[in-house]
């Protein structure tokens, strides 16, 4: 069980960065409170004729930097307590990046496995139904998450369309190329973690071949899977909600694509091409140079933090260390690639989107990642220099980095921001 709420992981390290920086107390509290969360019950006809209802949120967390951006996740164990954590992540990630944005975040507590293509399209409207007056192309933009992907964000998208009686491809990213999405949003969360371990890799002692472990195979975990495969290093563990399989000698990725495409876990290629099937726990103990958790909050904690054999941490997820975990990962001279800088590529490419949808002018794949990589760079670099001249780690390096940008913007804002309503 994990031993902290999300939130008061989250607060704690805005603590620790704020010891390091000249901001004002009132500047620390404002930002531990989100603005506005907005809880709904959606309603929805399933295919049998009967009606279920759904708990649905969505919070903006903060929008001193501009409209309020993160996705919107539809996961069982989704909680107000969840959302609002990921919204002020959000807030700090956008930050970081220096992305004209807010951070806000919202979710469906629902299995979406367990409902038919045309539930889930009814829930996916109904969401945009509820909050449609708190969304908008400059206001609150949201984007893929967790068991979310480009086709609910297509649907959501024209629902939004419908009700304000005009296309708004600006008011969500993430959407199909078809719809005004943007080419290489779909691994953007993956690139832009990979672009900074790739110019990153002599300060963190990466050199040669690498083994390398993925939590989580989904969106996140299989791109990064296959971008590091790609460059020749070895992908010797995955896991997925299903299990997890491990091969010393390297997975097949083909058939791991291949088995997730066809709707089953990667444990279901146990025994093929010496894939050995793991308990779904070991593989932060795997024997591997990089640890890529891609899947949800609080994975490494206090207990299994003693297990990690991995030189990296590539945090692709959310969240997915506890700030005991940290610490003992620290002690032991671990380094942590920080969520709100190493999975922000998603939320770069979903900047470049909404800016393509405003311009009405569609990119390169090129220049999408030509840009990205330079925000990256730039901001990666940054977090680094600020980990040496503080003496702290990346993770708080990367909050006095975005702390600082969000403080200089509360200033200017001046006091009328401090009663927004
Ligand atoms: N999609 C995006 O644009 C972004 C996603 N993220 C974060 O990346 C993480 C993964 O998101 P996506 O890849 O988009 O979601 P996804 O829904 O495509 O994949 C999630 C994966 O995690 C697996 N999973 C669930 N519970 C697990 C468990 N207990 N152990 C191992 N695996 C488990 C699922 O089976 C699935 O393979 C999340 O923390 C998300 O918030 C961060 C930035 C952007
Ligand atoms: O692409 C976006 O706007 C947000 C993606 C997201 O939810 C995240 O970075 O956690």
């Amino acid at each position: 069980m994990p031993e902290t709420s999300p939130l008061d992981s989250a607060l704690t390290r805005l603590d620790e960065a704020a010891t390091h920086l000249n901001v004002d107390a009132d500047v620390i509290e404002k930002l531990k409170y989100p603005r506005e969360t907005t809880k709904v019950r959606l309603m929805i006809r399933m295919d049998d004729g009967s009606r279920k209802s759904f708990l649905a949120w969505r919070c903006r967390y903060d929008d001193t930097r501009g409209p309020t951006k993160g996705g919107i996740r539809f996961h069982p164990d989704a909680t107000a307590d969840e959302v609002e954590m990921l919204a002020f992540w959000m807030t700090f990630k956008c930050a970081v990046m220096n992305l004209p944005y807010g951070g806000g975040k919202g979710a469906v507590q629902v299995d979406p496995r367990q409902l038919s293509k045309a539930e889930l399209e009814r829930l996916s409207r109904a969401y945009i139904q509820a909050f449609s007056r708190i969304i908008g192309p400059d206001r609150d933009i949201p984007a893929p998450d967790v068991y979310t992907n480009s086709m609910i964000m297509g649907w959501m998208a024209d629902e939004y369309s419908q009700i304000v009686g005009e296309g708004s491809p600006a008011v969500i990213t993430g959407k199909p190329l078809a719809l005004g999405g943007s080419v290489g949003r779909g691994d953007a969360t993956a690139r832009g973690g990979y672009y900074l371990v790739c110019h990153l890799a002599q300060e963190l002692g990466l050199s040669g071949s690498m083994k390398i472990a993925v939590q989580g195979f989904g969106n996140a975990g299989q791109h990064i899977a296959s971008m590091f495969a790609a460059d020749g290093h070895t992908i010797v563990a995955v896991s997925d909600s299903g299990g997890a399989v491990y091969a010393a000698n390297g997975l097949d990725l083909k058939a791991l694509m291949a088995a997730k495409a066809e709707g089953h876990s990667v444990i279901y290629t146990a025994g093929h091409s010496g894939h050995q099937a793991i308990a779904a726990n070991e593989l932060v103990g795997v024997d591997c140079d990089v640890l890529v958790p891609a899947a949800l909050e609080n994975m490494i904690h206090k207990t299994n933090a003693e297990t990690v054999k991995a030189r990296i941490v590539l945090e692709l997820a959310n969240g997915p260390v506890t700030p005991e975990a940290d610490a003992i990962l620290a002690s032991r001279n671990v380094v942590v690639l920080p969520d709100i800088l190493a999975n922000a590529g998603g939320v770069t490419v979903s900047y470049f989107e909404w800016v393509q949808n405003k311009q009405g002018y569609y990119w390169e794949l090129d220049e999408v990642h030509t840009r990205l990589r330079t925000i990256m760079e730039r901001e990666g670099r940054a977090v680094w220099q600020h980990s040496v001249d503080h003496g702290v780690t990346p993770r708080t390096a990367a909050y006095i980095h975005a702390l600082s940008r969000l403080a200089e913007a509360i200033e200017a804002h001046g006091t009328q921001s401090y009663f927004d309503s």
